[in-house]
Protein backbone atom coordinates (compact mmCIF):
# COMPACT_ATOMS: atom_id res chain seq x y z
CA UNK A 1 0.00 0.00 0.00
CA UNK A 2 1.10 3.46 -0.92
CA UNK A 3 -0.10 6.46 0.67
CA UNK A 4 0.86 9.85 -1.74
CA UNK A 5 -0.51 13.84 -1.08
CA UNK A 6 -2.00 15.15 -4.50
CA UNK A 7 -0.99 19.10 -3.95
CA UNK A 8 -3.24 22.00 -5.55
CA UNK A 9 -1.90 24.74 -7.51
CA UNK A 10 -2.26 28.04 -7.85
CA UNK A 11 -1.01 30.16 -11.06
CA UNK A 12 0.76 33.45 -9.82
CA UNK A 13 0.76 34.39 -13.03
CA UNK A 14 -1.30 33.52 -16.18
CA UNK A 15 -1.16 34.54 -19.85
CA UNK A 16 -2.55 33.41 -22.85
CA UNK A 17 -0.67 34.33 -25.96
CA UNK A 18 -2.65 33.00 -28.87
CA UNK A 19 -4.68 30.45 -30.09
CA UNK A 20 -4.00 27.40 -31.56
CA UNK A 21 -4.97 25.02 -34.60
CA UNK A 22 -5.67 22.49 -32.46
CA UNK A 23 -8.21 24.78 -30.33
CA UNK A 24 -5.72 24.80 -27.20
CA UNK A 25 -4.46 27.90 -26.54
CA UNK A 26 -0.77 29.18 -25.94
CA UNK A 27 0.28 30.12 -22.49
CA UNK A 28 3.01 31.27 -20.03
CA UNK A 29 2.17 30.86 -16.50
CA UNK A 30 3.93 30.62 -13.54
CA UNK A 31 2.60 27.58 -11.15
CA UNK A 32 2.83 26.89 -7.61
CA UNK A 33 1.89 24.16 -5.19
CA UNK A 34 0.38 24.11 -2.06
CA UNK A 35 -0.36 22.00 1.25
CA UNK A 36 -4.42 21.78 0.08
CA UNK A 37 -3.90 18.32 -1.26
CA UNK A 38 -6.14 15.43 -1.82
CA UNK A 39 -5.00 12.11 -0.28
CA UNK A 40 -4.44 9.26 -2.76
CA UNK A 41 -4.11 5.48 -1.33
CA UNK A 42 -2.51 3.06 -3.64
CA UNK A 43 -3.47 -1.08 -3.14
CA UNK A 44 -1.81 -4.08 -5.66
CA UNK A 45 -4.48 -6.18 -6.36
CA UNK A 46 -4.34 -8.60 -8.70
CA UNK A 47 -6.05 -7.53 -12.11
CA UNK A 48 -8.41 -4.98 -12.04
CA UNK A 49 -8.23 -0.90 -11.58
CA UNK A 50 -10.48 0.02 -8.79
CA UNK A 51 -11.45 3.27 -7.84
CA UNK A 52 -13.17 5.02 -4.57
CA UNK A 53 -14.18 8.39 -3.07
CA UNK A 54 -15.26 9.90 -0.13
CA UNK A 55 -17.45 12.43 -1.74
CA UNK A 56 -20.53 12.89 -3.88
CA UNK A 57 -20.04 14.61 -6.92
CA UNK A 58 -17.52 13.19 -8.92
CA UNK A 59 -17.97 10.14 -10.43
CA UNK A 60 -15.68 6.93 -8.84
CA UNK A 61 -15.74 5.41 -12.28
CA UNK A 62 -13.50 5.22 -15.90
CA UNK A 63 -14.21 9.07 -16.64
CA UNK A 64 -12.03 10.30 -13.13
CA UNK A 65 -8.84 11.26 -14.11
CA UNK A 66 -7.07 9.15 -10.99
CA UNK A 67 -8.48 6.19 -12.87
CA UNK A 68 -7.67 7.26 -16.73
CA UNK A 69 -4.19 8.10 -14.95
CA UNK A 70 -3.96 3.92 -13.88
CA UNK A 71 -5.39 2.97 -17.13
CA UNK A 72 -2.79 5.19 -19.19
CA UNK A 73 -0.34 3.76 -17.43
CA UNK A 74 -0.66 0.10 -17.08
CA UNK A 75 -1.60 0.07 -21.26
CA UNK A 76 1.96 2.05 -21.68
CA UNK A 77 3.66 -0.51 -19.22
CA UNK A 78 1.73 -3.57 -20.88
CA UNK A 79 1.70 -4.36 -17.55
CA UNK A 80 -1.31 -7.22 -16.14
CA UNK A 81 -1.18 -5.58 -12.55
CA UNK A 82 -4.37 -3.80 -10.56
CA UNK A 83 -4.89 -1.40 -8.03
CA UNK A 84 -7.67 -0.26 -5.98
CA UNK A 85 -7.27 3.49 -5.59
CA UNK A 86 -8.99 5.51 -2.90
CA UNK A 87 -9.39 9.10 -2.96
CA UNK A 88 -9.78 11.51 -0.20
CA UNK A 89 -10.46 14.82 -1.76
CA UNK A 90 -10.62 17.88 0.01
CA UNK A 91 -9.37 19.83 -2.61
CA UNK A 92 -12.49 21.63 -4.23
CA UNK A 93 -13.57 20.36 -7.61
CA UNK A 94 -13.74 22.67 -10.61
CA UNK A 95 -12.58 25.25 -8.83
CA UNK A 96 -9.20 25.88 -10.92
CA UNK A 97 -6.92 24.42 -8.41
CA UNK A 98 -6.32 21.47 -10.55
CA UNK A 99 -7.53 18.69 -8.37
CA UNK A 100 -8.13 16.26 -10.68
CA UNK A 101 -5.11 16.87 -12.13
CA UNK A 102 -2.65 16.07 -9.12
CA UNK A 103 -4.91 13.02 -8.24
CA UNK A 104 -4.05 11.70 -11.66
CA UNK A 105 0.04 13.10 -10.79
CA UNK A 106 -0.54 11.03 -7.75
CA UNK A 107 -1.49 7.72 -9.27
CA UNK A 108 1.37 8.04 -12.14
CA UNK A 109 4.11 8.42 -9.77
CA UNK A 110 2.51 6.13 -7.08
CA UNK A 111 1.95 3.31 -9.75
CA UNK A 112 5.16 3.17 -11.27
CA UNK A 113 6.65 2.47 -7.59
CA UNK A 114 4.46 0.28 -6.72
CA UNK A 115 4.08 -1.82 -10.33
CA UNK A 116 7.94 -1.50 -10.45
CA UNK A 117 7.59 0.07 -13.34
CA UNK A 118 10.89 2.36 -13.33
CA UNK A 119 9.80 4.38 -16.01
CA UNK A 120 11.49 8.26 -15.54
CA UNK A 121 10.10 11.30 -15.31
CA UNK A 122 10.40 12.26 -19.03
CA UNK A 123 8.29 9.02 -20.30
CA UNK A 124 5.63 10.35 -16.80
CA UNK A 125 5.21 14.01 -17.96
CA UNK A 126 4.52 12.28 -21.67
CA UNK A 127 1.86 10.31 -19.84
CA UNK A 128 0.63 13.42 -17.96
CA UNK A 129 0.31 15.49 -20.40
CA UNK A 130 -2.12 13.02 -22.34
CA UNK A 131 -4.36 13.60 -19.44
CA UNK A 132 -4.72 16.96 -19.26
CA UNK A 133 -2.38 20.50 -19.37
CA UNK A 134 -1.85 21.08 -16.14
CA UNK A 135 -1.12 17.02 -14.85
CA UNK A 136 2.39 17.84 -15.80
CA UNK A 137 3.12 20.47 -13.54
CA UNK A 138 1.54 18.11 -10.62
CA UNK A 139 4.21 15.49 -11.17
CA UNK A 140 7.07 18.23 -10.23
CA UNK A 141 5.15 20.70 -8.26
CA UNK A 142 7.13 23.76 -6.73
CA UNK A 143 7.33 26.59 -8.98
CA UNK A 144 7.34 26.71 -12.21
CA UNK A 145 7.49 27.96 -15.39
CA UNK A 146 4.81 26.94 -17.68
CA UNK A 147 4.49 27.04 -21.07
CA UNK A 148 2.80 24.98 -24.68
CA UNK A 149 -1.03 24.59 -23.81
CA UNK A 150 0.99 24.21 -19.82
CA UNK A 151 2.56 20.60 -20.59
CA UNK A 152 5.55 21.98 -20.84
CA UNK A 153 7.38 22.91 -17.30
CA UNK A 154 11.04 24.11 -16.50
CA UNK A 155 11.60 25.08 -12.32
CA UNK A 156 11.96 28.68 -11.30
CA UNK A 157 13.56 29.92 -8.36
CA UNK A 158 11.28 28.82 -5.39
CA UNK A 159 8.23 31.51 -4.15
CA UNK A 160 9.54 32.39 -0.44
CA UNK A 161 7.59 30.18 1.91
CA UNK A 162 3.89 31.94 2.59
CA UNK A 163 0.21 31.43 3.88
CA UNK A 164 -2.22 31.35 1.11
CA UNK A 165 -6.20 31.70 1.62
CA UNK A 166 -8.14 30.22 -0.57
CA UNK A 167 -11.86 31.77 -1.61
CA UNK A 168 -13.86 30.13 -3.57
CA UNK A 169 -17.58 31.69 -4.45
CA UNK A 170 -20.24 29.29 -5.33
CA UNK A 171 -20.42 29.66 -8.72
CA UNK A 172 -19.46 26.98 -11.85
CA UNK A 173 -17.39 28.23 -14.22
CA UNK A 174 -15.84 25.51 -16.94
CA UNK A 175 -12.43 25.42 -17.85
CA UNK A 176 -13.06 24.94 -21.73
CA UNK A 177 -15.76 28.02 -21.31
CA UNK A 178 -13.07 30.57 -19.79
CA UNK A 179 -10.76 29.99 -22.72
CA UNK A 180 -13.31 29.90 -25.30
CA UNK A 181 -14.54 33.35 -24.04
CA UNK A 182 -11.06 34.87 -24.09
CA UNK A 183 -10.64 37.99 -26.16
CA UNK A 184 -7.22 39.64 -25.73
CA UNK A 185 -8.63 43.07 -25.76
CA UNK A 186 -10.31 42.83 -23.53
CA UNK A 187 -7.42 42.00 -20.61
CA UNK A 188 -6.81 45.39 -19.09
CA UNK A 189 -2.95 43.61 -18.19
CA UNK A 190 -1.41 41.10 -19.00
CA UNK A 191 2.14 39.65 -16.73
CA UNK A 192 5.40 40.54 -17.11
CA UNK A 193 7.02 36.74 -16.47
CA UNK A 194 10.84 37.99 -17.04
CA UNK A 195 10.37 40.68 -14.28
CA UNK A 196 8.26 38.05 -12.59
CA UNK A 197 11.35 35.86 -12.61
CA UNK A 198 13.88 38.44 -11.71
CA UNK A 199 11.92 38.49 -8.43
CA UNK A 200 11.89 34.78 -7.78
CA UNK A 201 15.58 34.81 -8.45
CA UNK A 202 16.06 38.04 -5.59
CA UNK A 203 13.56 36.14 -3.37
CA UNK A 204 11.63 39.01 -3.34
CA UNK A 205 8.13 37.62 -1.98
CA UNK A 206 6.51 41.35 -1.97
CA UNK A 207 8.26 42.43 -5.76
CA UNK A 208 6.40 39.04 -6.78
CA UNK A 209 2.75 39.46 -5.36
CA UNK A 210 3.10 43.23 -6.60
CA UNK A 211 3.23 42.01 -9.96
CA UNK A 212 0.49 38.66 -10.10
CA UNK A 213 -2.09 38.91 -13.44
CA UNK A 214 -4.08 36.63 -14.55
CA UNK A 215 -5.72 37.48 -17.58
CA UNK A 216 -8.36 35.53 -18.07
CA UNK A 217 -10.08 37.54 -14.93
CA UNK A 218 -10.88 39.52 -18.19
CA UNK A 219 -13.40 36.49 -18.63
CA UNK A 220 -14.67 35.52 -15.33
CA UNK A 221 -15.22 38.70 -13.44
CA UNK A 222 -17.67 40.17 -16.22
CA UNK A 223 -19.74 37.01 -15.72
CA UNK A 224 -18.94 36.67 -12.19
CA UNK A 225 -18.53 39.82 -9.99
CA UNK A 226 -17.92 38.31 -7.01
CA UNK A 227 -14.82 37.46 -7.85
CA UNK A 228 -13.55 40.62 -8.14
CA UNK A 229 -15.46 41.50 -4.63
CA UNK A 230 -13.44 38.79 -3.09
CA UNK A 231 -10.15 39.84 -4.25
CA UNK A 232 -11.14 43.61 -2.99
CA UNK A 233 -12.05 42.07 0.88
CA UNK A 234 -8.68 40.35 0.98
CA UNK A 235 -6.56 43.16 0.15
CA UNK A 236 -8.87 45.11 2.49
CA UNK A 237 -8.58 42.51 5.32
CA UNK A 238 -4.55 42.23 5.06
CA UNK A 239 -3.27 40.32 1.94
CA UNK A 240 -0.68 41.28 0.45
CA UNK A 241 -2.05 40.17 -3.27
CA UNK A 242 -5.15 38.56 -4.05
CA UNK A 243 -5.80 37.04 -7.75
CA UNK A 244 -7.98 34.35 -9.43
CA UNK A 245 -6.48 30.95 -9.92
CA UNK A 246 -6.19 29.35 -12.84
CA UNK A 247 -9.90 29.92 -14.87
CA UNK A 248 -11.44 30.32 -11.61
CA UNK A 249 -13.50 31.01 -9.46
CA UNK A 250 -11.34 30.44 -6.60
CA UNK A 251 -9.23 33.54 -5.35
CA UNK A 252 -6.77 33.31 -3.85
CA UNK A 253 -4.37 35.92 -1.23
CA UNK A 254 -0.76 35.80 0.36
CA UNK A 255 0.37 36.63 3.68
CA UNK A 256 3.54 36.31 5.20
CA UNK A 257 2.36 35.18 8.70
CA UNK A 258 -0.37 32.48 9.35
CA UNK A 259 -1.81 34.93 11.84
CA UNK A 260 -2.47 37.25 8.72
CA UNK A 261 -4.46 34.13 7.18
CA UNK A 262 -6.53 33.75 9.79
CA UNK A 263 -7.82 37.29 9.90
CA UNK A 264 -8.04 36.88 6.17
CA UNK A 265 -9.99 33.87 6.24
CA UNK A 266 -11.99 34.78 9.46
CA UNK A 267 -13.34 37.83 8.00
CA UNK A 268 -14.23 36.30 4.77
CA UNK A 269 -16.26 34.15 6.46
CA UNK A 270 -17.95 36.71 8.15
CA UNK A 271 -18.77 38.28 4.67
CA UNK A 272 -20.52 35.11 3.80
CA UNK A 273 -17.70 33.26 1.43
CA UNK A 274 -18.91 29.69 1.51
CA UNK A 275 -15.54 27.80 0.96
CA UNK A 276 -12.25 29.39 2.51
CA UNK A 277 -8.89 27.23 3.05
CA UNK A 278 -5.91 28.44 4.31
CA UNK A 279 -2.33 26.48 2.61
CA UNK A 280 1.28 27.07 2.68
CA UNK A 281 3.39 27.16 -0.30
CA UNK A 282 5.01 24.09 -1.14
CA UNK A 283 8.40 24.04 -2.29
CA UNK A 284 9.37 20.17 -2.98
CA UNK A 285 6.49 17.73 -4.01
CA UNK A 286 7.90 13.81 -2.78
C1 LIG B 1 -6.64 27.23 -16.63
C2 LIG B 1 -5.63 26.28 -16.04
C3 LIG B 1 -4.40 27.07 -15.57
O1 LIG B 1 -3.50 26.29 -14.82
O2 LIG B 1 -6.05 25.54 -14.91
P1 LIG B 1 -7.47 25.22 -14.18
O3 LIG B 1 -8.28 26.44 -14.05
O4 LIG B 1 -8.16 24.17 -15.03
O5 LIG B 1 -7.08 24.66 -12.84
C4 LIG B 1 -5.15 25.27 -17.14
O6 LIG B 1 -4.66 25.96 -18.26
C5 LIG B 1 -6.19 24.28 -17.58
O7 LIG B 1 -5.60 23.04 -17.60
P2 LIG B 1 -6.46 21.66 -17.51
O8 LIG B 1 -7.57 21.83 -16.54
O9 LIG B 1 -5.50 20.55 -17.30
O10 LIG B 1 -7.10 21.68 -18.92
P3 LIG B 1 -7.30 20.54 -20.05
O11 LIG B 1 -8.06 19.40 -19.44
O12 LIG B 1 -6.01 20.25 -20.73
O13 LIG B 1 -8.25 21.33 -21.07
C6 LIG B 1 -9.60 21.62 -20.81
C7 LIG B 1 -10.08 22.55 -21.91
O14 LIG B 1 -9.58 23.89 -21.66
C8 LIG B 1 -9.18 24.51 -22.87
N1 LIG B 1 -7.73 24.81 -22.82
C9 LIG B 1 -6.95 24.25 -21.85
C10 LIG B 1 -5.60 24.56 -21.77
C11 LIG B 1 -5.08 25.47 -22.73
N2 LIG B 1 -3.80 25.82 -22.69
N3 LIG B 1 -5.88 26.01 -23.68
C12 LIG B 1 -7.20 25.70 -23.73
O15 LIG B 1 -7.91 26.23 -24.60
C13 LIG B 1 -9.53 23.55 -23.98
O16 LIG B 1 -10.82 23.90 -24.43
C14 LIG B 1 -9.58 22.20 -23.29
O17 LIG B 1 -10.45 21.31 -23.93
N1 LIG C 1 -10.12 12.98 -9.43
C1 LIG C 1 -10.81 14.05 -9.79
N2 LIG C 1 -10.92 15.10 -8.95
C2 LIG C 1 -11.60 16.21 -9.32
N3 LIG C 1 -12.23 16.35 -10.50
C3 LIG C 1 -12.15 15.34 -11.38
C4 LIG C 1 -11.45 14.15 -11.06
N4 LIG C 1 -11.54 13.36 -12.14
C5 LIG C 1 -12.28 14.00 -13.04
N5 LIG C 1 -12.67 15.19 -12.62
C6 LIG C 1 -13.49 16.16 -13.39
O1 LIG C 1 -12.68 17.27 -13.77
C7 LIG C 1 -13.38 18.50 -13.56
C8 LIG C 1 -12.41 19.64 -13.17
O2 LIG C 1 -11.46 19.16 -12.31
P1 LIG C 1 -10.56 19.85 -11.21
O3 LIG C 1 -9.20 19.33 -11.43
O4 LIG C 1 -11.14 19.62 -9.88
O5 LIG C 1 -10.63 21.41 -11.46
P2 LIG C 1 -9.82 22.48 -12.29
O6 LIG C 1 -9.57 21.92 -13.66
O7 LIG C 1 -10.69 23.67 -12.28
O8 LIG C 1 -8.56 22.76 -11.57
C9 LIG C 1 -14.38 18.21 -12.43
O9 LIG C 1 -15.56 18.93 -12.62
C10 LIG C 1 -14.65 16.72 -12.55
O10 LIG C 1 -15.83 16.45 -13.27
Amino acid sequence: MLTLNAYAKINLALDVLYKRPDGYHEVAMIMQAISLSDTVTLTRQPEDIELSVNIRGLAADASNLAYRAAALLRDYAKTAQGVHIKLDKRIPLAAGLAGGSADAAAVLKGLNLLWELNLDMEELSKLAAKLGSDVPFCLYGGTMLATGRGEKVAPLSPLPSCYVILAKPAVEVPTAWVYGQFKADKALARPDIAVIRQYLELGDLAGVAKRMVNVLESVTIPAYPEIARIKEFMLEYGAMAALMSGSGPTVFGLTESLEQAETVAGRLKARGVPEIFIAETVSEVE
